[in-house]
């Protein structure tokens, strides 16, 4: 039976070397989706299940650690090192620009980033092996998976755009990669925390690079609401697929022809024993261009009745401009 579902639903398998029809017709679709709804779900990306699962087993028990232990692999202070540990509400999406700010708003969240091993500028920031054996390796792992997925729903993406297929190659090396893996965890929201107000798990916001693949437990909690039609729509976690949008950078890439696309997890609206709850874990991969790479324009995305909408951008001062707030103080 057909999952119901307002965001398409793209099945991989065939998306192999021998079958060139295939990879155009996935191509096509995937160009669709983003060109309509901005999100996706995939079937059949190269993600183990067994790794999925391992990862999330890592994450919770790295988030069941006392606070003091988590903090020893603590976030920094700017929002420009995305690595290490978040504690819940210190980091505020809703200090992006262009997001409502005139309420401060508790965003009930925790995370843990985690970047490509040897990057200088935004080094990895580990927790103490002892602390959950097996963590920075098992994380490693994920990282470099859902990165050669990411690459394959570019190629894909690529052709759909009536570019050739390794056209994204180049602003995603896996020497230079900006890539950031995000554990994240929701915990219940505590009663009075929410009779004081203004509280969100996570605030509508677009993200800002090319793509986002969210990983989600196939019996996991749900709780993503994305903005179809100007309607808030829920997200059902679709068993065995990986929901996948993209953000600012390709839609201005695009000229506009892809739709980075609203999205937030609001506070669930049931009580479960004097919380509000229940706990929710997900594990964004967040695709970004190399730093030092411009991103102007695609060819097949303007001429003479299509003027280019935006200047061309150096990729990353984009992006650590609009991150760089969101470990501010209100
Ligand atoms: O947890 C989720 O479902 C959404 C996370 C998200 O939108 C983000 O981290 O940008
Ligand atoms: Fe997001």
């Amino acid at each position: 039976m057909p999952f119901d579902t307002a965001i398409p639903i793209i099945n991989f398998a065939a998306f192999t070397a021998d079958k060139e029809q295939d990879r155009r017709n996935i191509g096509s679709d995937l160009f669709n989706a983003f060109r309509t709804v901005g999100f996706c779900y995939i079937k059949n990306l190269p993600i183990p299940p067994a790794l999925i699962s391992q990862s999330f087993s890592l994450s919770r028990q790295f988030f069941s650690l006392p606070e003091s232990s988590k903090l020893l692999a603590p976030h920094p202070d700017s929002g420009t090192h995305q690595r290490g540990y978040s504690a819940v509400g210190r980091e505020k999406i809703s200090l992006y620009p262009g997001a409502k700010t005139d309420t401060p708003v508790f965003e009930c969240k925790e995370s843990f980033d985690i970047g490509r091993e040897g990057d200088s500028i935004q080094p990895n920031i580990w927790p103490p092996e002892d602390l959950v054996p097996g963590f920075r390796d098992g994380s490693m792992v994920l990282f470099k998976t859902m990165r050669a997925a990411a690459m394959m729903v570019m190629e894909s993406l690529a052709l759909g755009l009536g570019l050739e297929e390794g056209f994204f190659d180049d602003y995603h090396s896996s020497e230079q990669c900006c890539n950031q893996l995000r554990f994240l965890h929701y915990p219940d929201v505590p009663a009075e925390r929410l009779s004081a107000g203004n509280v969100e798990r996570i605030v509508e916001h677009t993200d800002k690079g090319t793509l986002t693949l969210l990983l989600q437990e196939d019996d996991g909690v749900a709780g993503l609401e994305v903005e179809i039609n100007g309607e808030w729509t829920q997200v059902p976690v679709v068993p065995g697929a990986v929901l996948v949008n993209i953000g600012d950078l390709l839609q201005m890439w695009s000229n506009d022809a892809l739709k980075s696309t609203r999205h937030r997890v609001p506070v669930p609206k049931q009580t479960v024993s004097g919380k509000w709850g229940t706990e929710r874990y997900s594990i964004p991969y967040f695709v970004a261009v190399d730093r030092g790479k411009i991103v102007e324009c695609l060819k097949t995305c303007h001429g003479t009745e299509r003027p280019k909408k935006y200047e061309a951008v150096d990729a990353w001062d984009y992006i650590d401009s609009v991150m760089s707030k969101a470990y501010d103080e209100y």
